[in-house]
Formats: C-alpha cells, sequence, structure tokens
C-alpha cells in the first residue's frame, strides 16, 4: 500500500493503534474542509490522513501518531457531527508543516511497525517468564470477569506466540488503555518497553481484583505486598503480625520468597495454623520446617542463561577431547534456544561404558550454558519416596532428591544430571522410574508435585541430563521419553591423547605441581595405557597419573629447601611407582586357544566395552547320559538358545554331506565363568567351536568372529561392532569376521585400526568355515575327513 509522504493531519483524543479500527465523531462545521477533501474526487476509501493523540505532545521531542486509512464515512443528516471509521495501518514521525489551510498538512516519516520491533535479548526471556505469570495470576482472579476474546486470547497466548503478537494480544484482550496508557505504547522504540508496561497494567488489574475479591469474601482488607526487586505481588491475610522471633523470621522468608500467588495462599494458611498453634505441639517443629522449606525454594530464581554457540563450542572443547556427538547435540540445542526461547529441548541420555567423560561433560554443558550443576545419583535408588518425597506426616520426612537438587542449586534452572539412571531397581515401595517419568514428561512437570513440598513446582526450566552404562537397564517407558546419545570407548591413541591435553594438565594443577619440570614421556602413557590399565574410557589411566603425582610429591616435599628438580617420568621408574605390571600385552588366553580343538575366538560387548570371548567345546562319552549338552560359564537365555540353533544348524549341514550321527554329551563353556554372559552374537563363535569340536580340526589362529546366526545358516547383525573391533585389536587378533549388514558400522573405527586389521564381511555361516577351517569348506564337505556328531537336547 502506498503512503503519500505528505497527510491531512487530525487532532483526536482516542489513540490509534495499528492494527486496531477506530470510530471517531467529527463536527461538520470545524472539519468541513476534510469532509470535502475525503468526498470528493477518489474513492475515500484509498485515502490516508494522520491521526494525532490529543496530548501534551508539545512538551514531546517528537511527535508520533498513526497513519489512517478510511473504512467509511457516516454522515446524518439532522445531526452537525459526521463519524469515521478509520484503521490504523503503521506508525510515523511527525515533520515540517507544509500547509495550515484549507487542510492541516504535514510531512511525515514513516516509522517501524510493532511487527518489526527489537526486544533486548538479555532481558526479554525474563520479562516474558513474568508476563507470562502474570496472566496466570490475572486470569486466576479476573477469569468470570473476562469477555469472550479475552478468553481466546488467553488460549492462544499459552501456545507460545511470537512477542509482537502477545503484545498484541494483550492490548486487544485484556488492558484496559487510557489515552495515555496508548500513547505510551505508540511512542515505544522497543518490545521491552512494550511488556513491562502491559505487565505492569496486568499486575495493577490483578491487584484491583484481588482487593475486590477478598473484601467480598471476608470484609477484611488484605495486605498487598509488591516486591519492587523481583517484580512479583503477594497476597495475604496476615492475621498479626507474629511476636516471636521465629514466626517472624519465618513471616519475613514467605515475604520476600518470590512463590507464586496460588502456592502463596496455601502457605499462608499454614502460616495461620503454625500462628495459632502451641509451642508444645509436636506437629509445630514440623511445620516450622515445612513453611521455611517452602518459603525458600527458588520459586522464580534464575541464573541467566548464557546462549552463545561460539562461547560453548570454545568451552567444550576446552574441557573435552572428541565426544563430538554430544557437543554438537548441545549446540544444536543452544541454537534451536537462540531462535524459539521458549521451546523445550527434549532429555538427552548419554549411554556408554565407564569412564568415557558422560558425568563431566554435563559440567561443562552447565558452566557453557551458565546455569548452575546438581548431580543425583540414582544408582540403587528402590523406592518412589527418593525421587518424589515422604508425605510430611511420616517421621524425619524429607522431599525427594528432585526437590533437594533444585533447592541446593538455589535456581530453578540448573542443569540436573541424573547419573545412572539404568541402576534403578523396583522395590517392595514403589518404582522410582515411575516417578521419574513425571518429572521428565514435558506436559506435566511444570507442576510437580513433591510429596513433601505438596504444591506443584514448576520444572519445566530445569535441564535433565541423564547418565547410564547400560542402555537395557533403563526402563523402557523412561527410554522412551529420552534422546539417547551413545557414547563409545576411546582407542589407544585417543587415549593418548586425552592423558597428554586434558588429563596431565589438569592433574598438575590439582597438584599445585604446574610449577615444576615434569615430563611424563609418551611411551610412558602408552605403557601405562597397556601394562597398567584394561578399560575402555580412562579414568584408571586419570588414577594412575594421579599416583605418579603422589610419587613426586614426597620428593618434593622431602627436598623443598633444595633446587627445584627436572621430573622426567620414563617407562623403566613405572616399575618404582606401581610395583608390578598388571596386564601383560599379549593375550594369554586367546594366543594358548590356537591350535586346539574346539575352541574358537569371539567378540562380546560388556558395560565396560568390548573384550574377546574364548569359547571352549568339548565331548562327553557316558554311558548313562547321552544326546545332552551342558553350558556353562553363566550363559544367559539368548545365549542357551544360539548353541541350541548353532548345533542344528550342523546337524542340517552334516546331513547335507552325508557325514554319520553319534550319540553323546557336548560340554560348552564360556570362560571366564564368573562373569553372566548372554545375547546372540556368539552364534557364529559357537558354530565353529563346535565343527573344530566335531571335525577335530584346530582353527586358524587369531581369528575372532561376532555375528548371530540364523537356523538356515545366515550371519544377522549384530550391536557394539566398534568396540568388539577395538577389543580383537588391543588383544593383537589379525583377522576379524563381521556380519556383511554390520558394514556400515565401520566408519567408526579409527582409520589407522581398519588399516591394519582384515576385517572380513560375511553373508552365512559357510563363509565363515571357509575363513576358519584350514583347507576351507571343501575340507569339512570331504566324507574321508568328517566325523561323527552327537545329537544333542539340553
Ligand atoms: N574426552 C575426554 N576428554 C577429556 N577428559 C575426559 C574425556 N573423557 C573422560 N575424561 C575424564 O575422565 C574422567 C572420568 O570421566 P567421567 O567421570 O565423566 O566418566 P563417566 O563416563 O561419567 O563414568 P561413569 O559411567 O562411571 O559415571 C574425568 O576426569 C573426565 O574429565
Amino acid at each position: 500500500m502506498d503512503i503519500p509522504n505528505e497527510l491531512p493531519i487530525i487532532y483526536t483524543t482516542p489513540v490509534l493503534i495499528p492494527g486496531f479500527i477506530l470510530k471517531i465523531r467529527l463536527q461538520v462545521e470545524k472539519y468541513s474542509n476534510l469532509l470535502n477533501y475525503l468526498q470528493t474526487n477518489h474513492d475515500s476509501k484509498s485515502k490516508h490522513i494522520g491521526i494525532i493523540p490529543k496530548t501534551d505532545f508539545e512538551k514531546v521531542e517528537n511527535v508520533i501518531g498513526t497513519v489512517a486509512r478510511i473504512r467509511s464515512i457516516i454522515t446524518i443528516n439532522s445531526v452537525q457531527d459526521f463519524f469515521l471509521v478509520i484503521e490504523g495501518i503503521c506508525r510515523f514521525k511527525l515533520d515540517v508543516k507544509i500547509a495550515d489551510e484549507p487542510l492541516h498538512i504535514h510531512k511525515i516519516i514513516i516509522i517501524e511497525n510493532f511487527k518489526n520491533l527489537q526486544g533486548d535479548e538479555k532481558v526479554i526471556n525474563k520479562l516474558i517468564a513474568e508476563f507470562n505469570k502474570v496472566v496466570i495470576d490475572y486470569t486466576q482472579y479476573a477469569e468470570n470477569k473476562l469477555y469472550e476474546p479475552a478468553k481466546r486470547s488467553l488460549k492462544i497466548l499459552s501456545n507460545k506466540l511470537p512477542l509482537y503478537q502477545i503484545v498484541d494480544l494483550c492490548l486487544k484482550g485484556f488492558v484496559h488503555l487510557t489515552p495515555a496508557d496508548a500513547y505510551e505504547i505508540l511512542r515505544a522504540t522497543n518490545l521491552n518497553d512494550i511488556l513491562i508496561f502491559v505487565t505492569n497494567r496486568l499486575k495493577q488489574e490483578t491487584i484491583k481484583e484481588i482487593k475486590h475479591t477478598n473484601s467480598d469474601k471476608t470484609g477484611l482488607i488484605p495486605v498487598i505486598h509488591f516486591n519492587e526487586k523481583n517484580n512479583v505481588m503477594f497476597n495475604s491475610k496476615i492475621p498479626e503480625i507474629p511476636a516471636s522471633h521465629e514466626l517472624n523470621q519465618i513471616y519475613k522468608a514467605i515475604k520476600g520468597s518470590d512463590m507464586p500467588i496460588p502456592v502463596h495462599k496455601e502457605i499462608m494458611k499454614e502460616f495461620k495454623r503454625l500462628h495459632e498453634m502451641s509451642t508444645s505441639n509436636p506437629d509445630y517443629s514440623v511445620l516450622i520446617n515445612y513453611i521455611s522449606y517452602v518459603a525458600n525454594l527458588p520459586w522464580n530464581k534464575r541464573t541467566e542463561e548464557t546462549l552463545d554457540l561460539e562461547k560453548a563450542k570454545n568451552m567444550l572443547k576446552l574441557n573435552h577431547y572428541g565426544m563430538d556427538k554430544v557437543k554438537n547435540r548441545i549446540l544444536q540445542f543452544i541454537a534451536v534456544k537462540i531462535l524459539n526461547p521458549d521451546r523445550r529441548g527434549p532429555i538427552l541420555c548419554f549411554v556408554g561404558p565407564p569412564g568415557v567423560g558422560k558425568t563431566s561433560i554435563v559440567k561443562a554443558i552447565a558452566s557453557s550454558l551458565n546455569r548452575t550443576f546438581r548431580r543425583i545419583s540414582l544408582g540403587g535408588i528402590n523406592c518412589h519416596s527418593d525421587i518424589k518425597g515422604h508425605r510430611r506426616t511420616y517421621i524425619g520426612a524429607l522431599p525427594g532428591c528432585i526437590i533437594q537438587a533444585i533447592n541446593q542449586s538455589k535456581t530453578n534452572n540448573p542443569v540436573i544430571l541424573l547419573d545412572e539412571i539404568d541402576k534403578m531397581y523396583k522395590g517392595s515401595n514403589g518404582d522410582p522410574a515411575a516417578a521419574l517419568l513425571e518429572v521428565l514428561d514435558p506436559e506435566q512437570n511444570n507442576s510437580f508435585v513433591d510429596s513433601y513440598v505438596n504444591l506443584p513446582f514448576d520444572v519445566s526450566q530445569v535441564m535433565f541430563i541423564a547418565t547410564a552404562n547400560n542402555v537395557l537397564g533403563i526402563p523402557r517407558t523412561l527410554r522412551d521419553r529420552m534422546e539417547l546419545i551413545y557414547l563409545e570407548g576411546y582407542t589407544e591413541d585417543e587415549k593418548m591423547q586425552i592423558a597428554e591435553f586434558y588429563l596431565i594438565p589438569k592433574i598438575l594443577k590439582d597438584h599445585n605441581m604446574n610449577e615444576l619440570q615434569i615430563t611424563i614421556c609418551n611411551n610412558t602413557i602408552k605403557d601405562i595405557i597397556q601394562k597398567y590399565t584394561r578399560e575402555t574410557g580412562v579414568r584408571e589411566l586419570q588414577r594412575k597419573l594421579e599416583a605418579i603425582c603422589h610419587y613426586i610429591a614426597v620428593d618434593v616435599v622431602e627436598n623443598s629447601d633444595k633446587k627445584i628438580k627436572n621430573y622426567v617420568i620414563t617407562p623403566e621408574l613405572l616399575l618404582n611407582i606401581f610395583d608390578s605390571e598388571l596386564y601383560s600385552v599379549k593375550n594369554t588366553l586367546v594366543e594358548e586357544s590356537c591350535n586346539r580343538v574346539g575352541i574358537a575366538i569371539g567378540l562380546v560387548c560388556t558395560p565396560v566395552g568390548g573384550q574377546v570371548q574364548i569359547i571352549e567345546a568339548t565331548k562327553l562319552y557316558s554311558r548313562n547320559k547321552k544326546n545332552c549338552l551342558i553350558l556353562t560359564g553363566l550363559a544367559g537365555k539368548v545365549l542357551r538358545e544360539s548353541v541350541i540353533i548353532a548345533q542344528n544348524w550342523i546337524q542340517s549341514f552334516v546331513k547335507n554331506n552325508e557325514v554319520g550321527i553319534d550319540n553323546f554329551c557336548v560340554h560348552v563353556h564360556f570362560p571366564t565363568g564368573g562373569i553372566p554372559k548372554d545375547g546372540p552374537s556368539a552364534g557364529i563363535t559357537i558354530v565353529c567351536a563346535l565343527i573344530s569340536l566335531y571335525w577335530k580340526i584346530p582353527l586358524r589362529s587369531m581369528i575372532a568372529m561376532t555375528g548371530e546366526i540364523s537356523l538356515n545358516g545366515n550371519v544377522l547383525p549384530i550391536g557394539g561392532v566398534r568396540d568388539k573391533i577395538l577389543a580383537a585389536y588391543n588383544s593383537n587378533i589379525k583377522t576379524v569376521i563381521i556380519p556383511e549388514l554390520n558394514l556400515k558400522d565401520l566408519k567408526k573405527i579409527p582409520k589407522n585400526i581398519r588399516e591394519n586389521l582384515n576385517i572380513i564381511p560375511v553373508k552365512n555361516v559357510e563363509e565363515v568355515l571357509d575363513i576358519v577351517v584350514p583347507g576351507g569348506l571343501a575340507k569339512l564337505q570331504n566324507p574321508s575327513f568328517s566325523t561323527t556328531i552327537g545329537t544333542c537336547k539340553l
């Protein structure tokens, strides 16, 4: 729409805000020129006029008005007035006068419309939060009075609209504006000013409503306290100013608290009860503790979040090596928050073996967002009330760990780490997972009710991040509510980097030793990794490096009067520090298994990373026991089924090759016997061990394998390929057989490891046998080499 830069101007008492429609009444006598102008020549609807509010504008530097489009002109013959229906289009600044007669014509400068106004990013979130709070308070008291459009606006408001629309709806729906108010808004140069203005007006309206409601019911004039600092309002009927020092303290705590009005009302009821209670009553101290706990909760205290991508990137990089998946996810979270501050992020859950940095990166995330950090250890929790607290009626009742963590953080938007979420279990006193559901569900967590506090607390601002070692340990319902991010173990090279650039500088700083000349050679770090630790993470490595510092510390203290020495930690010195090597680089079990019948090398994934797993099989001849299968080594249900599938596949293979079948027992063992094992991925390894046993052929040495088998001999994909291949590499295995369908996982494996290992993908068991059996599949199919096979039952 073309708006001329010179417009006829009129002055009106009502203020026209862009987007609104106004009907004004003008005297024909006074405005005859304007009426002529609008009625002659062109269609009046294409004409614009400038509307300037009749205020004390001469005192104001810049006079702001609204460009209005004429919607209709209503003239009534018998009346000396006419009506203009005008629609506010945009705002303008009044410029120089062009003419006084026949019309007041001024030059105008169009200024930014509300829609394009910006808010001050630093404070806008706080203002919106406060505004939302005031809207809730207001509607609680004035809902019956609100007319339909306002109620509709309220519904829309809860859908989190862009800010300018919130303001727009407020103007239309809630606030009764005096002309002075409206002019204030018209002149606003940023959205913050408008939001502050509208919030304050709503507060005043709410106070009016509260006064009205309370005096209606009780005839008492309520005490209304307006907390300037937090701009939060309180309303309560205090019985009388409490006499005792203790009660006074609590009263002050309630007054100083920033709890929402409904909570405040409830707490004042309790306070009234306390006030009337005898101090000898056993409930007295319980009630005092309760009220002061609730009053001191951070109902509305928050840290100002820093949403700065570059800063967060640097901070995360500074604290942790690698972990790209986690870092990228956090950067995405920040980017989304910048675009839409109200959007709630998902609940993240980092799953991985111990010591890979799950806990420590959450701390780094909290500081990169400038939020406080609390850790809740869920390991071993077996009771509903550990999460949700105990009812106040119980002796020694306490709030649950969620509210306690929020209370300790003193803010309502901390980062809370739910550590070891896979290690909670259901006890006789309820299921803690069910209680956590309520906390983690974005639909419910803005009114989380802890049994002790017994009042709704908004935990939706809290950023919950969970960690787990084993995804299967996380209750299914909780798993559904979280976004799982898997962290893998580190390779030797990665551990070297972490030790050199992260752990050693951190440990030296912690021990106040960064001034000393300490050199830990690369060979030393490598030796620690290979001979003194066996882990997928770096926690043990960190402990060993700390032990080196403790060793040096004694020397430093004993020789404190002498000149500072240079300390060079060589691999040889490690023997002095740690007494003896803990692990051999060679995996003796694997090496001994070579050239023996009935043994195959498998790969397994444990909660602490990948491992090489030997499978042993032997025949037992016994008169009494025939056709039986003995399994040892704490094999789980799925593993036992894998053995049966392997046996049955071998039987069909034997039949096809016309090999004889005999009756005897087979014993399959999964060392080490003390550790429970389960899962389907040992399928092809079991087949190979049994084939080696039946055909009495030792398998080719140093070949490890992993893959599930189906009854007709297909090799199916399995999980944990990266960890398994790393374990094979660390155990000097030269060839690894994996299912062809797992080829996609190879991109997660460092290039140097891929180049140094012979990784062979297979589709079926025949291909496996062709690789592991000396002489290949042909040798097995040659009847002169075949042997008798046992038919076995479990
Ligand atoms: N990628 C890494 N970069 C730097 N330091 C790391 C890295 N990964 C782990 N660490 C260090 O290793 C130590 C152990 O890490 P952390 O306690 O976070 O492990 P975790 O995965 O939470 O283990 P758990 O599952 O046992 O709780 C910490 O000191 C941490 O700083």
